[in-house]
Formats: structure tokens, sequence, C-alpha cells
């Protein structure tokens, strides 16, 4: 099939490379001239594994090409996705404004029947504003869909070409079938249905997975107090096939370009139908607070901050990516800052963009974990990188001025600590001090 792909951020490009390699013809489109240029010579502007070798072996077989001419990459299609961002307003609903504009140039350069598909996480309502655009632009037919996207950063390749599901929103007949003919390669699941419970979908999916980090955060934030250990807690709990296991990692919240921003449009599509979502209102607030169980924690080590040297692993919102939107990172390191602190921050992959977007107030950026570590107060690990994990915690206890380790993902077990001075504080799970795990006193029934 031939197809354009508006938007070439992490789901464009991963959409558009993947569908290349299942051998249709692709044309991944951007306004960002610098982006397309980059693609042209064979870089990647984002980082995800796997799509660089996929774009290099695609691009040789003439399958794929990028391009800033949208009128001609529409022309030459038969199906058009729509992936451009629908970041938060300052009121948490989505702006749609990338997405109305594309809709218009779809419209304008029309030369004959379209699919028009959006994989962009759209409030309800929106494919029909779409429909509603592009009909005012042509008198050309077309059908569009909603096939939202799942797909996980630092995953995103691997989730497209194996997605657990893929949904097709459409009163189209015709975009039915040629979309469910475009994803039967990918999986069996494929379901189809109308575009308001396909857009919802979407919303109602990233609310749940939302709901479930921080329900498993505020049972870590009871088990401290009661002396239990939430790995052990959501062990037990994940057999439960009904539960299952996954999404119950306690440790300083969710962050990313999806999770913030899904929530509080779907706490906004609610209470445009006058409906209080007061469950998910719930979910960010205790979000919102987990991150600052670091600056709780640190305290509680080291008492005031002022002047005390901070080291802080990981500025991603999660290993495996360069993206840093809406990490907690900002916060904890804003609030160390705030309190006098100085930080020496390290990432493997993200310390640009974090750089970028925070500046250099109060953080020195450091080329490695080493360098961050040596001679600081107190190391904190904001993010799970592999790279972190490989680290024997004598080696951090022989760099830290003082011993102190906040490990905000629970990289650590309790055997790895043991012979070790460490003082240790995780996430739900009881402190370690110089190897010894603190009792809690027994509970008074
Ligand atoms: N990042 C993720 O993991 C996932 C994102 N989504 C959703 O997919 C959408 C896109 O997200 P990302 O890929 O992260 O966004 P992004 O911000 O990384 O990329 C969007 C791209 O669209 C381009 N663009 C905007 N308007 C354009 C236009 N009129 N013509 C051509 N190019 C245009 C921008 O220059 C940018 O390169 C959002 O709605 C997001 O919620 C859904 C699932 C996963
Ligand atoms: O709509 C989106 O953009 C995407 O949002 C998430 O994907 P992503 O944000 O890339 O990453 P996740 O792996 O879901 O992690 C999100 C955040 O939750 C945190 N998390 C995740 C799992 C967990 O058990 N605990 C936990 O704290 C991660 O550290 C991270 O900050 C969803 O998992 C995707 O299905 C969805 O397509």
């Amino acid at each position: 099939m031939k197809l354009a792909v508006i938007g070439t951020g992490y789901v464009g490009l991963v959409s558009g490379v993947c569908f290349s390699e299942l051998g249709n013809d692709v044309i991944c489109v951007d306004h960002l001239k610098e982006k397309v240029a980059l693609l042209n010579k064979g870089e990647v502007p984002i980082y995800e594994p796997g799509l660089k070798e996929l774009i290099a072996s695609n691009k040789s077989e003439g399958r794929l090409q990028f391009t800033t001419d949208l009128p001609e990459a529409v022309r030459q299609s038969d199906i058009i996705i729509i992936a451009v961002g629908t970041p938060s307003l300052p009121s948490g609903k989505a702006n749609l404004s990338y997405i109305e504009q594309a809709a218009r140039e779809i419209g304008l350069a029309m030369n004959g029947f379209k699919i028009i598909a959006t994989k962009s996480t759209v409030p309800v309502g929106t494919n029909e504003h779409i429909q509603t655009i592009i009909a005012s632009q042509t008198a050309f037919p077309f059908e569009v869909a909603s096939v939202p996207e799942f797909l996980r950063e630092g995953t995103a390749v691997q989730d497209t070409l194996h997605p657990d599901r893929i949904v097709i929103g459409t009163s189209g007949e015709t975009a039915r079938k040629y979309l469910t003919e475009l994803h039967r390669p990918l999986t069996e699941h494929i379901m189809s249905t109308d575009i308001r419970s396909a857009e919802m979908i979407k919303y109602a999916s990233n609310a749940f997975l939302a709901a479930k980090i921080s329900f498993i955060n505020e049972i870590a934030n009871i088990c401290e107090k009661v002396g239990a250990d939430v790995t052990e807690v959501a062990e037990g709990m994940g057999y439960d096939h009904r539960i299952g296991s996954s999404f119950l990692k306690a440790g300083i919240g969710y962050g990313g370009s999806c999770f913030p921003k899904d929530t509080q449009a779907l706490i906004q599509i609610a209470g445009q139908m006058d409906y209080d979502f007061k469950l998910l209102k719930s979910v960010v607030d205790v979000n919102r607070d987990q991150r600052f169980n670091v600056i709780r924690k640190l305290e509680a080590s080291l008492g005031d901050l002022a002047g005390r040297t901070v080291a802080i692993w990981g500025l991603a919102f999660k290993p495996e990516t360069d993206d840093v939107r809406d990490a907690p990172a900002f916060e904890i390191i804003d609030a160390l800052v705030k309190r006098g602190a100085n930080v020496k921050a390290y990432d493997p992959i993200a310390t640009a963009n974090f750089r970028q977007q925070f500046g250099e107030s109060g953080v020195v950026y450091c080329a490695d974990a080493e360098e961050a570590a040596i001679q600081a107060d107190a190391l904190c690990i904001l993010t799970e990188w592999k790279e972190f994990r490989d680290i024997k915690p004598l080696s951090i206890q022989s760099w830290l001025r003082t011993p102190n380790l906040i490990d905000g993902r629970n990289i650590y077990s309790e055997h790895e600590l043991a012979n070790t001075q460490l003082i240790y504080y995780s996430v739900g799970r009881p402190n370690m001090n110089h190897g010894v795990k603190e009792q809690k006193p027994l509970l008074s029934l």
C-alpha cells in the first residue's frame, strides 16, 4: 500500500518505518526541515533501539522516503496517517492545533479518494472534527478512522511490530477493510469499533495504567510505614491473573509525554460533560507527590540540604529513551536547587535534552556515573538504566563522601547491600543501614 505519515516523532517515525518494513511504500512527512534533513542523511533524531538499522535497510530498498512536502506525499498516497503531537494546554486540555493544521493541509492536497487514519491521541470527537475540516477543503471523497497507538518509548519498534492489539475505529467500510489489511501482518487481535469508542480506548488504557502505578506507589508508602516490602506485595498480587504483574513497580511516579498529559486530558474530557472523574484526579495527585519522597528521604538522611552535594543518576522519565518530557527529575532537581544543594547529574542518553530544558543553574552535568557520585553527600537513582544496575553498591560506597543512597527505582536487592556500609532508602521496602535491615516496631493492633 502507499502511505503518507504526517509527523516524524516517536509515533510517526516508528510507525512509518515499521510499515515500510512490512513492504509498504511510505513517505514520512514533517514540517521541521532540520529533522527531515537529518533523516535523509541516515541519522535519527530520537533514540529508539533498533530504529536506525530499520531506516537504513528500508531506505536502501526504496520503500521509505522523508520529506517536508506534505501535499505531494498526500497526492502519492492512498492512506494518510496523522501522528502529530497533541501536547497539553495550560488548562490540561489537549492542544489540537497541530491536528487541525494537518487536517487542513491534507484536505487542500487531496487528488482522489483517501483514507485518513489518526494515530495521535485525541479527545473523543476529534476524528469527526478532522472529517469536517477536510470536507471543508475538498470535494474528493475520503473516510476517516481512529487507529490509536499503544507503543512505549524505548521499546517502540518491538511494540509496533508485535502489538497486543490494533484498534480500528471507523464508520467507513473501505477504511475498515484497508486498515485491517495494513495491520494484519502485525497481530490477529484487530478490534473493529466506532470512532468515539476507539478514541476513548486510548485514554482509558493510559489512565488505567497510570492508576495501577499510583495504586502500587500508595501501597509502597504504606509498606514503608508498616514494615512490609512492596516488591513482595506486588509479586504476590501479580500472580492473580485478574490483576497481572505488569505496571506494579513502585518508584518515583510516572512521567513521560503521555501519562501525565493523557490523564489530564481525560479529566478535562469528563469535566466538559459535567462528570467529575474523582478516581483519576487522585491518581494524578498521588503521582505528583510521589517524586518528592526522594527529597523527604534525603532530608531524613542529611538534614538541611543547603551546601550539600547530591548526585543524580537518571534524567530520562524511563530507561532506553532520550525523552525527558515530564520527567520527575525536573521537579526533584528543582527542589534540590531551591534548597541550596549542589547537584551533579548524569544520564547515559538524555543529558543533552535535559540540559537544554533545565539549564545549568545549580547543576553540573557529568560525563559518567562515577564522576557524578564522587565526593557527593548522597546519590539518588531516578531512572533504572541497566548501566546503573551493573554498578556494584560497594563501588558507590567508595565514591560517596557520606554513604547515603536513595534508590527511587528499587534497583538493588537486600542481598547486594548486605556487605556494605550504605545507608539505603528505597521505595516501599525496609531501609538498610550498614548492611542491616531496619525493623519496624511491632504494630499495636
Ligand atoms: N510518544 C509516545 O510514546 C506515544 C505517543 N502517542 C501520541 O502520538 C502523538 C505523537 O506523539 P509523539 O510522536 O511523541 O510526538 P512528537 O512531538 O515526538 O512528534 C510530533 C511530530 O509532528 C510534527 N508535526 C506537527 N505538526 C505537523 C504538520 N502539520 N505537518 C507535519 N509535521 C508536523 C512535529 O514537527 C513533530 O516532529 C501524540 O498525540 C501522542 O500522545 C501515542 C502513543 C505513544
Ligand atoms: O500513550 C503513550 O504515549 C504511551 O504511554 C505509555 O508508554 P511510555 O510513556 O512510553 O512508557 P511506560 O513504560 O508506560 O512508562 C511510563 C512511566 O511510568 C513509569 N512506570 C511504569 C511502570 C511501572 O510499573 N511503574 C512505573 O513507575 C515509568 O517509569 C515511566 O515514567 C504506555 O505504556 C503506552 O502503551 C502508550 O502508548
